[in-house]
């Protein structure tokens, strides 16, 4: 008897280049994850409230690899944090984004490299206000996975922070990602449901969010 089919993924296509994938990921990996971005916050540099030029605090505690992010650029060590050396991305992480790139949009992504990727972790209070990831030197996409709690993820318009938008809920589990014309949308995450975190995951309260960005950014680029 032939093996069954896998079945394809649901597919929800919220903007034109802006994807919902529900349920990408199986049980395995995401714990695996978990864990691994358990080791990541430990540093070299370690996760962190990011600091704003403002004099605020970001809610959201941020760990990178490859290169890290600060208000508003990328450097190879934590400037803002301890100044080690940021922890390389792992091959496996950077195949991982390709294939949800192109599971994402039905094509092959061969020439999707990225080349870092934000760790953030929610607690029950966290929030990331509205805002645009246009501190790339490239308009590839965009790919985040959701891991732990469940939250409110608002994807809104490329001109303003407001309205027209539309709020998705993401699980653990679930893929998004932006690219084409939604590359340069606003988008936040105005809320995390507590306790909704599944069991057998290793993580009992909160989100973790992981992007992977191409920077544009020569390899030996300070
Ligand atoms: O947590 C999320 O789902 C979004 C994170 C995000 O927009 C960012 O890190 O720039
Ligand atoms: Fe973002």
């Amino acid at each position: 008897m032939n093996e069954p089919l896998p079945l394809p993924r649901a597919r929800h296509e919220v903007a034109p280049g802006a994807v919902h994938v529900p349920a990408w990921l199986d049980g395995h990996i995401q714990r695996r994850l978990v864990d691994t971005c358990r080791d990541w916050a430990r540093g070299p540099a370690p996760m962190r409230h990011t600091a704003l030029p403002g004099g605020g605090v970001m809610s959201v505690q941020t760990v990178c690899l490859g290169w890290h992010w600060s208000p508003y650029r990328y450097t190879r060590r934590a400037v803002d944090v301890d100044d080690a050396p940021v922890a390389p991305l792992p091959r496996w992480l950077a195949d991982l984004g390709r294939r949800a790139v192109a599971d994402a949009y039905s094509r092959p992504a061969d020439d999707y490299e990225p080349d870092t990727a934000l760790i953030n972790f929610y607690d029950a209070d966290a929030r990331m206000g509205m805002h645009q990831d246009k501190d790339e030197h490239v308009a590839e996409p965009i790919v985040s996975l959701s891991l732990g709690d469940a939250c409110v993820f608002r994807f809104g318009n490329r001109e303003t922070r407001g309205r027209p938008y539309t709020d998705i809920r993401l699980e653990s589990g679930d893929l998004f990602v932006f690219g084409g014309p939604s590359r340069f949308a606003y988008h936040g995450v105005p809320s995390v449901f507590p306790d909704s975190c599944p069991p057998g995951l290793g993580m009992t309260r909160g989100r973790l969010n992981l992007t992977l960005r191409m920077t544009g950014l020569p390899p030996d680029a300070l």
